[in-house]
């Protein structure tokens, strides 16, 4: 079976490692194929690489490693083994791989506090077994691995990271590649994780279709490639009416730039109409810089201005540069009674905490960072991100509504759907504005009929791999979120040529 797009936990993980071992009646199928797809990893990614530092665990991930060192040994490589001192010897599968290496002519040492030189060096101390934050020598083995120099290539998970849920309890390898088996982890792509992973492949091992018995993903993984069949096609005869008009609401004193953002993001994921309501004194910039928009001036967030622009919109993107003011809390009894899908953002999150929005409608998309949910989960950020994908399936719980839980590896949550891990973006991202972006990214998707979930999800990968696009040009430090603008064009139109 080839690569699916599921993500795993460590229990489906475990369930699936003894479904394909009972299927090949051998313990050891698996461990020897693993061994043999890391070498070929080595193959590919290091060729050259002549002296090869196995670090390995007491577990399985351990025996993976030294049945990488065994095919290294053959193909004349200079391979040391190190492993972890007072722990008792590897039992079951992992003694039978030891076996092998050390009968083939390997050579094992004990840590000492130093690693050999090395061109590469493979990570086998842990993989989905770790179950506590690494300490002693087993940190100060993980310490020596990332101070060594070399390329570190680590097999299933990087050494201290927690696979399920993307957390590091403590100290974790920093690898340059990581190559998972099986099936994709959930924790290796959201949160903390993604410190620790490197760029990352799989090898399914040859897992059959049977073997999936029992077995549910816990999320799917979401790359630029989706974006191919996510986006709406456009009828030749269509008009400006049929692609949705956006109201965008936002920008009080002192943060007229966010709603701005968010208009145009929406402009340019191709909104049929869009219009801002915002302060009087943020119109005329609003219109010098961005002539497309409709811009109406608001003292008051309510009655007729307001009511009329609420009945011609087919989405309300509210929260940017709102403001808790009295201001921006006149808005909310309109904006509920309007019954218009909501994309539910920045302040307007804020009022929902505190209770000040009635129960938001299903078809609502809130679009907190780690911060925000923390308030409307009354928990701390910490909590939230602890386990980013429990969070954002909690929160989708709670308010009965699509959640985009904001951050390194968005996650996307909605009831009775199964969660979407956005496997793109980049720390560049990590600025002001960025968010109203994807508010008008994500309305815009939704204006032109994508469902709640579908909207949140295509909109959260446009965002990321326009972030993605943008960042090549200059670099990740000083992106702005107005350079996406061009990027989020390009890829909303999956079908136009790609002039690179
Ligand atoms: N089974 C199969 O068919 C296949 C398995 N595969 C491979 O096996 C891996 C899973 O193997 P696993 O279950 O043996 O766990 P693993 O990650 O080696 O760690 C457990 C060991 O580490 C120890 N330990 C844990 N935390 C620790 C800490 N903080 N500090 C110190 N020690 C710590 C723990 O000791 P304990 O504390 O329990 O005494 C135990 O000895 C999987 O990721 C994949 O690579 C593949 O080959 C495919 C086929
Ligand atoms: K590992």
């Amino acid at each position: 079976m080839h690569e699916d797009g599921t993500l795993h936990s460590i229990d489906g993980l475990r369930r699936l490692e003894a479904n394909a071992a009972r299927r090949l009646g051998d313990d050891r199928a698996l461990m020897r194929r693993a061994g043999l797809a890391a070498w070929h990893a080595v193959l590919a990614h290091w060729p050259d690489a002549r002296r090869i530092v196995v670090a390995c665990g007491p577990g399985n991930n351990g025996g993976d490693g030294h049945e990488l060192a065994m095919h290294a040994l053959a193909c004349g490589r200079d391979v040391s083994v190190v492993g972890l001192p007072a722990t008792s010897p590897a039992g079951g599968t992992a003694a039978e791989a030891v076996r092998r290496y050390t009968e083939a002519g390997g050579r094992s040492q004990v840590f000492d506090g130093r690693l050999p030189h090395a061109d590469l060096v493979v990570d086998a101390l842990f993989g989905i077994g770790l179950h506590r934050a690494p300490e002693g020598d087993a940190a100060r083995l993980i310490e020596a691995i990332n101070s060594h120099g070399a390329p570190v290539l680590a097999l299933d998970v990087p050494s201290g990271v927690d696979a399920g849920t993307g957390t590091v309890p403590g100290i974790a390898v920093q690898a340059s590649h990581t190559l998972e088996f099986m099936r994709r982890k959930a924790g290796l792509w959201t949160g903390a994780a993604l410190n620790h992973r490197g760029t990352a492949s799989l090898d399914t091992l040859e897992l059959e279709t049977t073997d999936f018995d029992g077995v549910e993903a816990v999320a799917m993984r979401w790359t630029v490639d989706a974006l191919a069949h996510a986006l709406p096609a456009r009828r030749r005869d269509s008009h400006k009416g049929q692609h949705g008009r956006v109201l965008c609401i936002g920008g009080d004193h002192g943060h007229g730039g966010a709603i701005v953002m968010v208009a145009e993001a929406a402009l340019r994921v191709g909104a049929g109409l869009v219009e801002v309501a915002t302060r009087p004194a943020h119109v005329a910039p609003l219109l010098a810089r961005r002539p497309e928009a409709m811009a109406r001036g608001c003292d008051v967030l309510g009655g007729v201005t307001l009511e009329g622009s609420l009945a011609a919109c087919d989405v309300v993107a509210i929260g940017p540069g709102l403001s808790q003011s009295e201001w921006a809390r006149e808005a909310v009894p309109w904006v509920s009674r309007a019954g218009k899908p909501l994309v539910l953002d920045a302040d307007a999150l804020n009022l929902l905490a505190e209770s000040a929005w009635p129960v938001v409608p299903s078809d609502t998309i809130l679009t907190p960072h780690p911060g925000e949910a923390a308030r409307l989960l009354g928990v701390t950020t910490p909590d939230i991100q602890r386990d980013r994908l429990a969070s954002a399936r909690q929160l989708a719980e709670r308010h009965g509504c699509t959640v985009v839980l904001k951050g390194a590896g968005t996650v996307v949550a909605s009831p009775g759907r199964r969660p979407v891990v956005i496997a793109a973006g980049n720390p560049g991202m990590a600025v002001g504005g960025m968010g109203d972006v994807l508010t008008g990214t994500i309305a815009a998707l939704r204006a032109q009929g994508l469902d709640a979930f579908e909207a949140a999800c295509t909109g959260a990968l446009l965002h990321a791999a326009a972030g993605d696009r943008a960042v090549l040009e200059g670099g990740a430090r000083g992106l702005l979120p107005t350079d996406l603008s061009p990027w989020l064009r390009r890829l909303a139109n999956p079908d136009f040529p790609d002039p690179r």
